[in-house]
């Protein structure tokens, strides 16, 4: 592999870890504000169809009380005409129904829209995050990004499709009744509307300073849910420690937390909301004296008193419509506003077009790296995996091997020099191509809620379904997965069949066997492997392995006492490197551990009677 710099990989944009999305409150409002009017215009023409209807339904909810209107004043005039009363009953009744109607279209129409658009949102932000650089995920953690995928995703449908039909309705009904009554007699109603100022000055009260409250709201809701979800995850340790969730002082504190931010919520609003409601719902109060002294000292008519104590005294009830609309949209547009920051984040940077590596040979240039921007985890790493040979990465633990390891796959870029493969830099190379030349044997092997067929086939979609068997067989897997209730097609995760650590294991060879990448990452493969199951891993490594250029982590230095290089890191740094018989003689790190391991090898559990309990 060459060692000179190729012209491919100059001038390459860093990786910008401290400008990930902007998550200031103050732009998360307007963050929100875009995408959700972004959103209703990508639906606009369904999204006005609904309100048209709702519109349409709120004119129809009024027919009946103008029907009743008619009604009074035929029953209270001097020649009531039987057959003009039942007209109105009727047209009352039709326009109970036609409100009902376009109720039903309203709201078919918004939901079926919303839901287009929730889904389009949930897949912008999956693909999003897969883009992301692996940094992103440990500024945010899971809760944080959990809660903007399912809750705040899930409340712009309240926005979406509630909202225009209750705000068209809240505003619409008042506007347009308070026109009619104005048109009937002025005083009355003025009278409908005295109350209203009070309630306008209540809702004020409310909302102020409830911006903060909302945003507290959002982040201890975030810490809830990141505190479950690691509940969760760990729930086998705290059984194992007889352990509960309310022994974990972070899930007691966020749960805690939410109920303190509600209760404050709730308490700093009740009055306010309570003088809201009693200013909007009581018109009677003012109406009803107003109304008898104008009937008996201002020529006010029996039909337009009855119309005002029908129409009138429920003039501002719409308007508690609105305010819940306020409360809840202020809510949403800070969770949209998580979702805009995440879609905003700087993906890790791309250079288009393909690359030629010269092989697959993998080179680290005086490589730098820090997860946080401060304490440094890698320093000065410059050594070179020769393409088709095996490199061991050995040092203790928290020397850096699996940083190294993922640094190569671009998880993270560096901080300063440079990774090569075949000559190019990895920032070159497009995320996918590099992908594409990296295969993965993890020590965590993580298997999604699938069948153990579709699990292997990650290795490489589109492959057969005999494929996928071979590559098993390769990986010394086929045995044992015949062996499981429905054999490939067996469902793994959470309610599907368990396997043993080196049973996970041979299916992350399989998949790796199947993607049959030129370069291999290995770590720690056999950790948890017993001895019959660490043989057959030992097998499938080697199919797999044949001819690749393999970088291997390994604790286990017997294993890989012929690797054709071995590098020796310590603290971040390479220590030293070389074939196994010069380091033993010159390095005392890989001494250090070589007898440790050694040690380790004769090592025996002994009974408080020193028989041998096993033999390690
Ligand atoms: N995601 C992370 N965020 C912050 N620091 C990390 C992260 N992963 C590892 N580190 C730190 O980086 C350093 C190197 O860790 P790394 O996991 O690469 O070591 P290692 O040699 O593979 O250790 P081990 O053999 O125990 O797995 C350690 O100090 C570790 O605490």
């Amino acid at each position: 592999m060459t060692q000179t710099a190729s012209p491919n990989s100059q001038a390459l944009p860093p990786i910008a870890a401290e400008s990930l999305p902007p998550t200031t409150e103050g732009t998360m409002v307007g963050n929100g504000l875009a995408l959700i009017l972004r959103l209703a215009r990508r639906r606009w023409v369904a999204l006005a169809a609904a309100a048209s209807f709702a519109v349409l339904a709120v004119i129809f909810e009024l027919v009946p009380y103008l029907a009743v209107y008619r009604i009074a004043a035929e029953v209270f005039s001097a020649a009531p005409e039987p057959e003009a009363i039942v007209r109105f009953a009727l047209l009352a009744l039709g326009a109970v129904v036609l409100q009902f109607v376009c109720i039903g279209i309203s709201n078919t129409v918004a939901h079926a829209a919303a839901f287009r658009l929730l889904r389009e949102v949930r897949t912008e932000l999956t693909e999003k995050m897969a883009r992301l650089p692996l940094g992103f995920f440990d500024r945010h953690d899971s809760g944080e990004l959990k809660k903007a995928l399912v809750e705040d995703v899930g409340s712009l449908e309240g926005v979406l499709a509630h909202n225009i039909p209750d705000v068209a309705s809240g505003i619409l009904v008042p506007l347009a009744a308070g026109i009619a009554l104005f048109w009937v007699d002025w005083r009355m109603a003025l009278a409908s509307l005295a109350l209203l100022p009070v309630g306008i000055a209540a809702q004020m009260w409310a909302f102020r300073g409830m911006d903060g409250q909302y945003r507290l709201w959002h982040r201890t809701e975030a810490q809830a849910n990141a505190g479950v979800l690691e509940y969760l995850r760990g729930i086998a340790v705290l059984k194992a420690f007889n352990r509960t969730a309310s022994s974990l002082e972070r899930v007691r504190s966020a749960i805690y937390g939410v109920r303190d931010v509600a209760t404050a919520m709730t308490r700093r609003s009740m009055y306010s909301y309570s003088l809201f409601f009693i200013a909007l719902s009581t018109n009677l109060l003012v109406v009803l004296p107003v109304g008898i002294a104008l009937h008996l000292h201002g020529g006010l008519g029996l039909p337009q008193l009855c119309l005002f104590l029908v129409l009138g005294v429920g003039l501002t009830a719409p308007l508690t419509k609105l305010m819940f609309v306020f409360g809840s949209t202020s809510r949403t547009i800070l969770g949209a506003g998580r979702i805009q920051g995440i879609l905003d984040a700087p993906p890790l940077p791309q250079t288009p077009g393909p690359v030629q590596p010269t092989d697959f040979g993998v080179r680290f240039e005086d490589v730098h790296f820090s997860y946080d921007g401060n304490k440094s985890a890698l320093r000065e790493i410059s050594f070179i995996a020769a393409a088709g040979q095996v490199t061991a990465l050995v040092g203790p633990s928290g020397a850096g091997k699996s940083t190294v390891a993922k640094l190569i796959a671009r998880f993270w870029d560096v901080d300063k020099g440079r990774i090569e493969v075949g000559g190019v830099d990895v920032r070159a190379f497009g995320l996918e191509e590099l992908m594409g030349h990296i295969g993965f044997v993890f020590q965590e092997v993580f298997l999604f809620h699938d069948s153990v067929r579709e699990n292997i086939r990650l290795g490489r979609g589109g492959a057969s379904d005999a494929e996928v068997e071979a590559a098993a067989e390769a990986a010394n897997a086929h045995t044992f997965i015949q062996a499981l209730p429905d054999g490939y097609d067996t469902m793994l995760g959470d309610r599907g069949a368990r396997l043993s650590g080196g049973e996970k294991q041979r299916l992350a060879i399989a998949r790796a066997i199947l993607k049959n990448a030129p370069i291999l990452l290995l770590d720690e493969a056999t950790a948890f492997a017993d001895p019959e199951n660490e043989l057959a891993i030992q097998q499938a490594l080697a199919d797999l392995t044949r001819g690749k250029t393999v970088i291997v982590i390994a604790h286990r230095l017997a294993s890989i006492a012929d690797a054709d290089h071995i590098v020796v890191l310590n603290s971040g740094t390479v220590e030293d490197q070389g074939p196994h018989g010069a380091l033993l003689a010159r390095c005392a790190t890989y001494r250090k551990l070589w007898a440790t391991q050694q040690q380790a090898a004769g090592w025996t559990l002994t009974t408080a009677t020193g028989e041998d309990a096993h033999a390690g």
